[in-house]
């Protein structure tokens, strides 16, 4: 299985209720999954201010107060170095570059993993049941214009932090997947030979990578999804989102589930409907499944 959600907000008034919406929304998906879990959020003050780079990392060797001196000896004199704990994970904020900002996080903390990176992104993941997770990372209070979020049953690799969903592997980005990928392998040699580094042995990651590569080279998401279901074979239902898009997609069978609400307030994706039914206004949305293959994109 596997749960999918994801929370696209056009009504700014609803930005303070974001946290306790994906929460409703994630623990409803909690049986389809309930080894794993994670979200990315967007735009949260606390995680991610405004002007900032921010850096999500799980298994970090130093706690919190450690990381933060660690960082401050390391960018310019005078630089605030935010760093919420989120367990099991933690949010780096500082006012640089975000590629700055990972290379001092690379150096304060080898050995811990980066998850997300970005501005307005904070990636949360980790391995347990995913209502004690959303209670550790303080998820009810997480404000913001869009949420997507992941209960893992695991398939394609162990249970582990580095296994969990979302992937977040390039700047802003985030996919998650319900369903498993079967030349994921292949793909994955193909992307080494370009250079492109792998942080676990999952499947997702292989599409993730694939999106982030594409992107890179300057497609549209929209683009950049026709191309992801013309190279992988397996099953899928996706969403992939950065700071302006939010967009689903499903393989050429379309046997794992998904439903789509809209309103003039928010859009909202789930793989099963009773993931919605907490949303204001669900009685009146327009409601539909993703038909196979079919790029669903939506912007800020
Ligand atoms: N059950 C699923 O949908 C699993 C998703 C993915 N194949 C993983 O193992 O992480």
């Amino acid at each position: 299985m596997c749960g999918i959600v994801g929370l696209h907000l056009r009504n700014p008034a609803l930005y303070p209720q974001l946290g306790t919406l994906l929460t409703g929304m994630l623990c409803e998906m909690q049986d389809r999954g309930a080894d794993s879990a994670g979200v990315a959020v967007y735009g949260d003050p606390r995680w991610s201010p405004p002007g900032h780079a921010a850096v999500s990392l799980v298994e970090s060797p130093l706690t919190p107060a450690e990381l933060r001196t660690a960082l401050e000896e390391l960018l310019p004199p005078g630089t605030p170095v935010g760093v919420v704990d989120a367990s099991p994970t933690l949010v780096v904020n500082v006012p640089v570059e975000v590629d700055a900002l990972r290379t001092a996080v690379a150096t304060a903390a080898p050995g811990a993993l980066v998850v997300g990176f970005g501005e307005n992104i904070a990636v949360l993941k980790g391995v347990g049941h995913p209502r004690a997770l959303a209670d550790s990372f303080g998820l009810a209070a997480a404000q913001g214009w869009q949420g997507v979020g992941h209960t893992r049953m695991a398939t394609e690799s162990a249970v582990t932090p580095g296994g969990s969903h979302p992937y977040a592997v390039g700047p802003g980005q985030c996919l998650v997947h319900n369903g498993s990928f079967s030349n994921h392998a292949t793909i994955r040699r193909e992307l080494r030979t370009r250079g492109v580094v792998f942080d676990s042995d999952n499947d997702t990651e292989v599409g993730a990578r694939f999106v982030a590569d594409r992107l890179a080279a300057g497609l549209d998401i929209e683009t950049a999804l026709k191309e992801l279901c013309a190279t992988f074979d397996g099953f899928y239902t996706l969403l992939v989102s950065n700071r302006e898009s939010f967009a689903v997609v499903r393989d050429a069978i379309a046997c794992k589930p998904a439903v789509v609400a809209e309103t003039q307030d928010w859009v909202a994706v789930a793989s099963e409907y009773r993931a919605l039914t907490g949303l204001p206004g669900i009685e009146s949305a327009s409601l539909y499944e993703p038909e196979p293959e079919r790029i669903y994109a939506w912007t800020r």
